[in-house]
């Protein structure tokens, strides 16, 4: 009996499904076929992908239209969360990798690749305080980004970032494919919780406000530049104060609340991805994508830093300078730079010891 030539691909789809593992050409056939008539889609991989933040950031990855495969990686669980993110009706075809011995095909031909493994703080800890076991993990997994994917943007959530992207790079470096363009330190959420305080200060919808935050990721290196807030606002020296400790506390406060739980993960899924969004959006070539971002830089004598950067084709294609500063901010960019250095020095000199 002859099919026709739709009832043979129905067919072949349903054979495909019914294989326990796809081979990852036909997951790659699948996603090209989804992607037709729209963009032709991006390959993404989550590192970490089972946890406080890898569940959120994996559901609103998979929501994500510019993105055809997402794949799923962590030491425990991510099955789990794989099969169940697949029965979303949406374009990414989802596939989950579980543990070390899988890694390489998790990261085998991706564009972008989220990291966010990684243990996070409780109350009365430092971000610095999660160095010993996060140095190791995100060393691990970004030789695997080298060995595998070496062109591949990368988003380093995992904390401490001052010092995971330093070592992120002397691994690069040290594989010889290192690209400072590629790298980046995820700072968004820092920016989110900018604009939402300054917007209830102001009274104002917080998607009408923008906030530059520079420096790095944890306490006063946390640097809101209040005095180039759009739409331009003026704030007396108590909002200034007030604002800034909160902006640099924000993650205190979150891990307080939690009260031993662990830290930000839906507001930090929130700001993965709007961020992750924001470097798809330049690889596909879309004029005027700015973000901040701590990344290798110019901008002050330290190698990295964080301010706004131009997200293009092939990652940070510019790194802006600061822009005019008050007397706070020159205080404060003094203090953060401070204690920058110690912790960029701490992440290189744990690759090269
Ligand atoms: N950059 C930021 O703004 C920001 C914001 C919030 C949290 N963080 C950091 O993100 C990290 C993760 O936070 P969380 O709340 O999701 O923690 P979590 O413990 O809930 O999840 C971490 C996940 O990483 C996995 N993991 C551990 N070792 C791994 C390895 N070798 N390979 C792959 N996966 C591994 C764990 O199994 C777990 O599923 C923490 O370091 C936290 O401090 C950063
Ligand atoms: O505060 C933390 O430890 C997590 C994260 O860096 C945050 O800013 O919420």
């Amino acid at each position: 009996m002859e099919f026709s030539s739709d009832a043979n691909q129905r067919i072949a789809r349903l054979a495909a499904h019914l294989q326990p593992q796809m081979d990852e050409s036909s997951i790659l056939r699948r996603a090209d076929c989804r992607a037709k008539g729209g963009s032709p889609g991006f390959k993404v991989a989550i590192l970490g992908a089972a946890g406080g933040i890898g569940q959120p950031l994996a559901m609103l990855m998979k929501m994500n239209p510019l993105v055809s495969v997402l794949h799923l990686y962590d030491v425990v669980n991510s099955p789990g969360v794989t099969a169940d993110l697949s029965h979303m009706d949406t374009g990414a075809v989802v596939r989950g990798f579980l543990g070390q011995p899988q890694l390489e095909s998790a990261l085998t031909g991706m564009d972008l690749v989220i990291i966010p493994a990684g243990v996070p703080r409780k109350p009365g800890m430092t971000r610095d305080d999660l160095f010993n076991i996060n140095a190791g993990i995100v060393k691990t997994l970004c030789e695997g980004v080298a060995k595998c994917c070496p062109n591949a943007i990368v988003n380093l959530i995992s904390n401490p970032v001052n010092s995971t992207v330093p070592i992120a790079a002397e691994v690069f470096k040290k594989a010889g494919t290192y690209d400072p363009k590629r790298l980046l330190g995820v700072t968004t959420l820092d920016v989110v919780r900018a604009n939402t305080f300054v917007a209830e200060v102001l009274g104002l919808d917080p998607r009408e406000v923008n906030v530059p935050v520079v420096g790095g990721h944890s306490g006063v290196t946390i640097l809101p530049l209040l005095s180039q807030v759009k739409p331009p606002s003026s704030f007396t020296p108590e909002e200034t104060e007030y604002l800034t400790n909160r902006i640099q506390n924000g993650g205190t406060e979150v891990v307080e609340a939690k009260a031993g739980a662990g830290s930000a993960t839906l507001s930090m899924a929130y700001a993965a991805v709007k961020f992750a969004d924001a470097c798809l959006r330049g690889l596909r070539g879309d004029a005027g994508v700015v973000e901040c971002a701590f990344v290798a830089s110019e901008v002050t004598e330290l190698p990295f830093f964080a301010t706004k950067v131009r997200l293009g084709r092939t990652g940070a294609e510019e790194v802006y300078q600061l822009g005019p500063l008050n007397e706070y901010e020159r205080v404060g960019l003094e203090k953060a730079k401070e204690e920058l250095a110690g912790s960029i020095q701490k992440g290189i000199a744990f690759i090269k010891k």
